[in-house]
């Protein structure tokens, strides 16, 4: 299968005190049809600022996004998006929240319900519909989250340390359950983590970010599906593709600090 996203000399400045401050520094990555890719790299490196161009929201400087070869221009009901904050809204309950995109997209009421009540039971919220956001933890705010994105039916999900802030059980559930919703789905997913744990266990590509968006490495990932984090962590070819990774983050964090 060929590219979904394909980013072309991608550059991103920001003014900030009178000096252009350089974010993206003309990056290429491209992202292939129903894979599942996997960004790490230094904080400060450009990763979200990536993702925000890829999801519509934000323009480059210079250079473009194209999806499926059409150059991106404003964010598409194709393309879902779950930032590393908590976005939905204070004032609806999860019922509610989750099916925004639907009352966007026009779908009448019984439909809305039916389609939301199938995501609140596949993100495990049932019980939980009426509840308001405040009254959720964070493991259920983030498969709230989830089940919004799911919601517009996206075939491309751009996905930023969506699970950062778990504890590592509830990481590690949650990742499972992204995996069973993933493998089969066709479809493609860009992921941003600072875990190589988790690149590891999810990703079939796992990209550097070294400074300024420079791909400073880039591994396909072999191990076999499904995965199951607690067998796959104990094998050599984990630790080494682990080692790997972790000397290609180090060689990041060296550029990134020359920069400065
Ligand atoms: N709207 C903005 N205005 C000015 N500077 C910005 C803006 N957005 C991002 N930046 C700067 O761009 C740089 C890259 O930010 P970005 O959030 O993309 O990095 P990141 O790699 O995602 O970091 P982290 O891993 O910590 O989330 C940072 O120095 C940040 O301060």
């Amino acid at each position: 299968m060929g590219a979904i996203i394909r980013t072309e000399q991608l550059y991103k400045s920001f003014g900030r005190d009178n000096q252009e401050i350089v974010v993206l520094a003309g990056v290429n990555l491209e992202v292939e049809e129903g894979s599942f890719t996997v960004i790490v790299g230094p904080s400060g490196c450009g990763k979200s600022t990536l993702l925000n161009i890829v999801a519509g929201l934000a323009a480059p400087t210079s250079g473009c996004v194209y999806y499926r070869e059409t150059p991106l221009l404003s964010p598409r009901l194709e393309i879902g998006y779950l930032t590393q904050k908590d976005t939905l809204m204070p004032w609806r309950n999860i019922e509610s929240n989750i099916a925004m995109p639907l009352e966007i997209r026009g779908l009448g009421k019984v439909e809305r319900r039916e389609r939301t009540n199938e995501l609140i039971q596949l993100v495990g919220l049932k019980g939980f519909e009426k509840h308001y956001p405040h009254e959720l933890s964070g493991g259920m705010l983030r498969r709230a989250g989830l089940a919004r994105m799911l919601s517009a039916t996206p075939e491309t999900l751009l996905m930023d340390e969506p699970f950062g802030a778990l504890d590592a059980q509830l990481r590690l559930e949650l990742q499972g359950e992204l995996l069973n919703l993933w493998t089969g789905s066709g479809k493609s997913v860009l992921f941003i983590t600072h875990d190589i744990e988790e690149a590891l266990l999810l990703g079939d590509r796992v990209v550097v970010f070294g400074s300024e968006g420079s791909i400073v490495y880039d591994e396909a990932i072999f191990f076999p599906r499904p995965r199951d984090a607690a067998t796959l962590r104990f094998q050599t070819e984990f630790a080494t593709a682990h080692q790997r990774i972790w000397n290609a983050l180090v060689s990041a964090r060296m550029q990134q600090e020359a920069k400065r």
